[in-house]
């Protein structure tokens, strides 16, 4: 995996052989630096492809740190020998280029200022031009070293800002024009007349300062500070956009004897300038539900078990914990966080989050995120964080999803990523290889054993028909049969494959209650310490504690069944998961993947039934239009007529879902009996696929008579050319 052997020897010890094919493409990417985009199916390794890299780079940022001769010598080299802006000499929340030419920062509350690595002393006079690069509040001028950086404010610097003031010892008063983006500022120094001037756009904009006798004998450095700002500079390398007044020396032809090297940098030990701020971490990923945001915290944490001196610090940012913990973590140090975006949202606008150290910014299951109406947080969170980090490098964004082809992606990939590498190993959306998915067809008007259930043995339905007169055949019967069958289809399932291991999505809150009650019911009831369907339920409405509880209760394989919506359709990952019943088939396509994701991973065979009702079913439907959004509601009347209900049509999803992926499902008879094909014999759900290529004994035995026919033809064909070359010259 090109990963430290700290690194690799806990994924070694996660018994992890060798690299996914994601992982495989990805981690080299990343650590060159890159900004990624990862597409490929569920269970791939995803999570490893993003977090092995990040964790190295931190870990490498942070020795680096640490060492403070680390970060110098990376950081010298890059100075360049000519005119730039100190990569030392400035604040922690202010960025510059490698070129040392353009600097940004992205603190909104406060100032961030930096200096140049020279400046001039005793005669002359000299110029340059800072060109305002991004909308903010800037201000541009000269100081002396022993100014703050936070320019105009103290005795020994001079400052020009945007709002059309000049500033020096906290004093702010009416100078020139303001100025804003694209405008270019000349800064004037005159050591002959011991004056300041300014122009914009070439304008001037007359005398701002006389130097006052005490600095006259120090060094003038430019120098800038910003709130969520970006200038470049040009110290006279490049022709100026507009050329300074005669007499005045371009800065970088300042005679020899007239430039004065900052102190501040040229060893190692001022490096702890851009130490980080404890509570900005380098790298900040984002997980649409808190089971997943614990799933990566917890990988990270194997991940890292090794790495010493210095450690990575980790936190994880969710609701349902006690936020006075995650700001005492915080204050105290992080270098990774993993939350979800409510949680991050909160501490970041009471400050105690910062994102002016982050290196990374990856969004996990992105389209998720998205859909879950994100897109404007991940926008203003991207705004905040500095493009170049406070070493020289470049902001990395990170997106991955097994659905990433939605257009919204596609668009914020524009809008925010910097050339990302498109790592696709799937194209369109796809099932895994390792997933067999049926379907079976639950019809009411064939099957009629629904008119047969006595209410002790049946599922309790979520009541869209309470108000409805079912005693008559029709679509509201039909429907409220679909429910009742669907139930025993369920127990069917589960019998006849003898599963003892299976995650069950239903499409609403309810419908998990209900199925989680009969399941019970039917196992002998929930004091039955054997019950043969002992199963938990995940979603929205239990607490945190309850969700978390359930969840390690099922991986712990102490209840056989997890029921739950679609909050833990994506990336959730139960090692050999076997088998997954979707009780109703997910109206948003990509779900449908998603779901049938949780069974298959990392090369386990898994099965995944999804029962069809061939009739359309009424259902919940709870909109914004709905003043409790489901809690208690009881308007049974549909979206039309103002109620909260609608009429699902699964044919149409599942046609859609199969246009999607561009396959027909196999369907199955209600007897869930299913047929056999290459999965059946071969596999044991749930264990891995026999005489598979992926040991590498089998696979060389297999392909050595292709490779030995290979280098045959291969071999004729060079023979053949040599010979027509042979003719031609000898025809010559
Ligand atoms: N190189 C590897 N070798 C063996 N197992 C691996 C490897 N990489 C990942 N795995 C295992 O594969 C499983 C799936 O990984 P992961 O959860 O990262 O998948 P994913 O691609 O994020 O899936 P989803 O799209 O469903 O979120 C995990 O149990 C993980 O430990």
């Amino acid at each position: 995996m090109g990963v430290l052997p700290e690194i690799a020897k806990a994924v070694d010890e996660m018994e992890w052989m060798l690299p996914t094919d994601v992982q495989a493409e990805a981690i080299p990417l990343i650590l060159g630096g890159g900004d990624v985009l990862m597409a490929a199916e569920t269970g791939s390794g995803k999570t490893g492809a993003f977090c092995l890299p990040i964790i190295q780079i931190v870990w490498e940022t942070l020795k680096d740190l640490e060492a403070g001769k680390g970060i110098s010598t990376k950081i010298v080299q890059k100075i360049s020998p000519h005119w730039t802006l100190s990569f030392f000499d400035r604040g922690s929340a202010l960025a510059v280029t490698p070129d040392g030419l353009r600097c940004q920062s992205r603190e909104q509350k406060e100032w961030h200022g930096c200096r140049a690595i020279k400046g001039v002393q005793g005669k002359g006079k000299f110029f340059y031009e800072a060109i305002v690069t991004d909308e903010g509040l800037c201000r541009v001028g000269w100081s002396t070293p022993q100014a703050n950086l936070d320019l105009g404010t103290d005795r020994f610097g001079f400052g020009f800002g945007g709002t059309g003031k000049k500033s020096y010892n906290k004093q702010f008063d009416s100078y020139g024009d303001a100025f804003g983006m694209h405008d270019v500022i000349g800064c004037y120094l005159d050591f002959e007349n011991w004056t300041i001037k300014y122009s914009k756009n070439g304008k001037d904009l007359g005398v701002a300062f006389n130097i006052p006798q005490t600095l006259r004998s120090s060094a003038f450095f430019p120098a800038v500070v910003l709130k969520n700002a970006e200038m470049s500079f040009n110290f006279g390398t490049q022709p100026f956009k507009h050329s300074p007044e005669d007499g005045f020396l371009p800065l970088c032809e300042a005679p020899k004897e007239a430039v004065q090297n900052s102190e501040i940098g040229t060893d190692g030990a001022s490096a702890s300038q851009a130490k980080p701020r404890s509570n900005a971490p380098q790298a900040i990923i984002i997980e649409p539900s808190r089971e997943l945001a614990e799933q990566t915290y917890n990988q990270i944490i194997k991940f890292k078990k090794h790495i010493e001196n210095p450690k990575v610090k980790d936190l994880l940012v969710i609701g349902g914990i006690n936020i006075k913990d995650q700001i005492s973590a915080l204050n105290s140090g992080v270098d990774v966080v993993v939350g979800t975006p409510g949680r991050m949202e909160d501490l970041m606008s009471t400050g105690h989050l910062s994102l002016t150290q982050c290196r990374f910014f990856v969004l996990d299951e992105a389209d998720g995120l998205l859909k879950q109406g994100y897109t404007e947080l991940i926008d203003r969170m991207h705004r905040q964080i500095p493009k170049i980090t406070c070493d020289g490098c470049r902001l990395q964004m990170i997106v991955c999803s097994a659905t990433l082809h939605a257009f919204e992606v596609k668009k914020m990939a524009e809008r925010l990523m910097h050339f990302p590498t498109w790592v696709d190993l799937k194209g369109e959306d796809a099932v895994p290889e390792t997933v067999h998915h049926v379907v079976v067809n639950v019809d009411p008007q064939k099957d009629t054993n629904w008119q047969n259930y006595k209410s002790s043995r049946h599922i309790q339905t979520d009541g869209v028909h309470l108000q409805d007169d079912i005693q008559i055949l029709g679509i509201e019967t039909l429907s409220e049969a679909v429910k009742l069958l669907k139930g025993d289809y369920c127990l069917r399932a589960i019998d006849m494959h003898k599963m003892d291991r299976a995650i069950i999505f239903c499409r609403t809150k309810i419908d998990c209650d209900n199925l989680e009650n009969f399941l019970r019911a039917m196992g002998g009831g929930v004091n039955n310490r054997n019950n043969s369907y002992r199963c938990v339920c995940l979603h929205g409405d239990r607490p945190p504690n309850e969700r978390k509880a359930n969840l390690e209760t099922f991986k712990k394989q102490e209840a056989k069944f997890l029921i739950c919506t679609d909050v833990a359709a994506r990336g959730l990952d139960i090692t050999g998961l076997p088998f997954m019943i979707n009780m109703t088939l997910p109206d948003e396509k990509s779900n449908y993947v998603h779901r049938i994701g949780r069974v298959g991973r990392a090369e386990r065979m898994g099965l995944a039934i999804s029962l069809v009702s061939t009739v359309p079913e009424k259902v919940w439907y709870h909109g914004q239009w709905c003043p409790s959004r489901g809690k208690k509601c009881f308007n049974t009347n549909l979206v039309e007529q103002k109620g909260c209900c609608m009429w699902y049509n699964e044919p149409n999803y599942l046609a859609e879902i199969e246009d999607h992926l561009n396959v027909t499902i196999q369907q199955v008879e209600p007897d869930l009996k299913v047929p056999m094909d290459e999965f059946d014999g071969k596999v044991v759900y749930g264990q891995k696929k026999q005489l598979s290529g992926s040991l590498y004994e089998n696979h060389v035995t297999q392909m050595a008579p292709v490779v030995k026919e290979l280098a045959e033809l291969e071999s004729q064909a060079q023979l053949s050319y040599l010979k027509r070359h042979f003719k031609t010259i000898r025809n010559r």
